[in-house]
C-alpha cells in the first residue's frame, strides 16, 4: 500500500511525485513506497491550515472535545489494525503495539479532548489601582509537529493531540521511517468528522519536508522529539524566525540500584527499562550503576534474565525483542559494540547479530550487556539508542551521583532504594527532567515531560503542552 499526503482532508500524492522506499525491519523488504514532500506540499498544507484555523479557532471547547474523543475511540476500535501497521513499519512485537502503542495514542486524544475543557489562565486584581488583569490564552495559528520513528504514533498523537486541543492546526511529519500509522490516522481523523484542513500530514525526508515545515515563516511553533543533533539545527533555522519550539531530544539515562532496594522489583523493571522496544525509548535506562555490595548478584542475575528473553519476529505472541528499527540504526548500534570492546569493555552477554529463520534479512540483534571498566567510555557517554547497556559498580552515594550527571545529556533518571532521605537529596541533585524512584516509565499525563541539558528545551505533557500551544495575552482593566 503507497502513502500519500494527507492535506486538507484529502489524500494526495506529491507534487513532484517523489517517492522514497518503506522497509519492513522484520524481513529487511521494501513494502510501500512514501512520498518526499517538497516546500510545495508543505506550503499546500499550510494554507489548508490556516483557512482551517479560522473556524477551529472559534469552535466551541465541548465541540472540539466530541471530535477528539470519537479519534480516540477510532484508535481503540482500531487497535488490531494499527498495532499491526506499527510493528510491521518499525519492527516492535506486535504484542506490545497492542499493550503500549496503541492504546497511549487513544489515550493522548482522550486526555486532550478533556485536558481542554479544564484548562483555565489567571487572573491578577492590582487592589488598590481599581484594575483587574486576566490572561488570555490563545492559540497560536498553525503549528509544525515532527516526530520520530521509535514510538510512531504514540508521540505523533502526543503532540498533534494538545495543538488542535488548543485551538490550533497543525502541519505534521511524522518519521520517514514509520510513516505508516500517521497515514492511516488521517482516515480516522475523516470518520471522526475533524474538520477538513485543521490536521495536515506530509511525508518526506528530514531534511527536505521537516526542513520546509522549520523554515516556513507562517508556521509560529514546532515541537520536535528526535535526535539531539537535529533538534540544535532546528533551534538555528528557527530562532531568527522567533519561533516557539519544544524540543525533546535524546538521553542517556542512569538506573541507580542501592541495595536496600526490593531486589525482585528492581530486577524485573530493570530488564524492562533495558530493552522494552528493543532499547529505542529516550526514557530507557542505559547506564545502570550498581551498589558494589550487590554488584556481583546482580550481574548474575540480570544476565540469566537477559539470556531467556526471545529474540524473533514480531509477530510471534512470545517475543521479547524484535527487530531493529532500519538496517543503518542496527550498524550503528554494532559499531558501539566494537567500541566498547576497544576501550576495555567486557560483553557479559549478546552483542551478536540474530538469523531469525525465514527472515534472515532483518535487522535483529541479541540484546547486550556491557560491563564496562570506568564511566568516561563512549558506550556511557554518547546515546546508543538500542538494545545495550553498560553495568557497573558504585562505592558511594556522592560517587553515583557524580557519574549519574556526568554526560551531557538530562532526559530520566531512575532510582532504587528504600531509604527516604537518601531519595530527597538525590532527586535534587539528579540533573533530568524526570526521576523515577522504585519504578520506570510509569506515566500520568498531567505531568511535565521533558529533559535538561542537551536532552531539550520545554516541557510537553499536561497543561504544560496547552501553555506551550498557546500565546499568553495579559489584560489590564481599570474600572
Ligand atoms: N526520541 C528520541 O530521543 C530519539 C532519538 N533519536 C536519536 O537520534 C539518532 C538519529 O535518529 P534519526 O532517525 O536520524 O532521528 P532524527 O532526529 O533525524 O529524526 C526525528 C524526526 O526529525 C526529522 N528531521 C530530520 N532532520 C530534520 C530537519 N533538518 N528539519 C526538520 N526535521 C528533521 C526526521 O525526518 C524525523 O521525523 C538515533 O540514533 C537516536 O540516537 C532518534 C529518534 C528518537
Ligand atoms: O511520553 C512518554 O511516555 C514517552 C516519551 C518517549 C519519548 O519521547 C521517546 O522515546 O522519544
Amino acid at each position: 500500500m503507497d502513502i500519500q499526503n494527507y492535506i486538507n482532508g484529502n489524500f494526495q500524492n506529491p507534487i513532484q511525485n517523489n517517492w522514497i522506499d518503506n522497509y519492513n525491519p522484520s524481513n529487511g523488504a521494501i513494502y510501500s513506497q512514501i512520498p518526499n514532500s517538497t516546500t510545495e506540499d508543505v506550503e499546500e498544507a499550510y494554507k489548508a491550515a490556516k483557512i482551517a484555523f479560522k473556524q477551529w479557532c472559534t469552535t466551541t471547547l465541548e465541540e472540539r472535545s466530541r471530535i477528539m474523543l470519537k479519534i480516540s475511540e477510532l484508535i481503540e476500535a482500531n487497535l488490531d489494525r494499527l498495532a499491526e501497521a506499527e510493528s510491521k513499519d518499525n519492527g516492535k512485537p506486535v504484542a506490545l503495539a497492542k499493550m503500549i502503542d496503541i492504546p497511549r495514542a487513544s489515550s493522548n486524544f482522550r486526555f486532550f479532548a478533556n485536558a481542554l475543557t479544564q484548562f483555565a489562565s489567571e487572573s491578577h486584581e492590582s487592589v488598590g489601582q481599581n484594575a483587574i488583569n486576566y490572561t488570555l490564552r490563545q492559540p497560536i495559528g498553525v503549528v509544525g509537529c515532527i516526530s520520530p520513528w521509535n514510538l510512531p504514533l504514540y508521540l505523533f498523537s502526543w503532540k498533534i493531540a494538545p495543538a488542535i486541543a488548543a485551538g490550533n492546526c497543525v502541519v505534521a511529519k511524522p518519521s520517514e521511517v514509520t510513516p505508516m500509522t500517521a497515514y492511516l490516522l488521517g482516515e480516522l481523523c475523516n470518520e471522526a468528522g475533524l474538520p477538513k484542513g485543521v490536521l495536515n500530514i506530509v511525508h518526506g525526508l528530514g531534511t527536505t519536508t521537516g526542513q520546509a515545515i522549520v523554515e516556513h515563516p507562517g508556521i509560529k511553533a514546532i515541537s520536535f522529539t528526535g535526535g539531539t543533533a537535529t533538534g540544535a539545527h532546528i533551534a538555528k533555522v528557527a530562532a531568527p524566525m522567533f519561533k516557539k519550539l519544544s524540543l525533546e531530544l535524546g538521553g542517556k539515562n542512569p538506573n541507580i540500584i542501592f541495595a536496600d532496594c526490593d531486589y525482585d522489583d528492581m530486577l524485573k523493571t530493570t530488564v524492562r527499562s533495558s530493552f522494552a522496544n528493543q532499547g529505542q525509548i529516550c526514557l530507557c535506562g542505559s547506564r545502570i550503576f550498581i551498589e558494589e555490595s550487590i554488584y556481583e548478584k546482580f550481574k548474575v542475575d540480570f544476565v540469566e534474565r537477559i539470556k531467556t528473553l526471545k529474540v524473533g519476529h514480531p509477530s510471534e505472541a512470545d517475543t521479547k525483542v524484535g527487530a531493529l528499527v532500519s538496517k543503518p540504526h542496527l550498524e550503528k548500534v554494532m559499531r558501539y559494540i566494537d567500541i566498547a570492546k576497544e576501550e576495555g569493555g567486557t560483553v557479559l552477554c549478546g552483542g551478536n547479530k540474530v538469523t531469525v529463520e525465514g527472515y534472515e534479512n532483518g535487522y535483529y540483534l541479541e540484546p547486550t550487556v556491557i560491563e564496562v571498566p570506568t564511566d568516561d567510555c563512549r558506550v556511557n557517554q554518547e546515546e546508543i539508542f538500542g538494545p545495550v547497556v553498560t553495568i557497573m559498580p558504585f562505592k558511594t552515594e556522592d560517587e553515583v551521583l557524580q557519574m549519574a550527571n556526568k554526560v551531557k545529556y538530562g532526559l530520566s533518571a531512575t532510582l532504587w532504594t528504600n531509604d527516604l532521605k537518601r531519595t530527597m537529596r538525590m532527586t535534587k541533585q539528579l540533573e533530568a527532567g524526570i526521576v523515577w524512584v522504585n519504578t520506570w516509565l510509569m506515566r500520568d499525563l498531567r505531568t511535565p515531560f521533558g529533559g535538561v541539558k542537551n536532552s531539550g528545551v520545554g516541557r510537553e505533557g499536561g497543561f504544560e503542552a496547552l501553555r506551550f500551544f498557546t500565546e499568553a495575552k495579559n489584560v489590564c482593566i481599570k474600572y
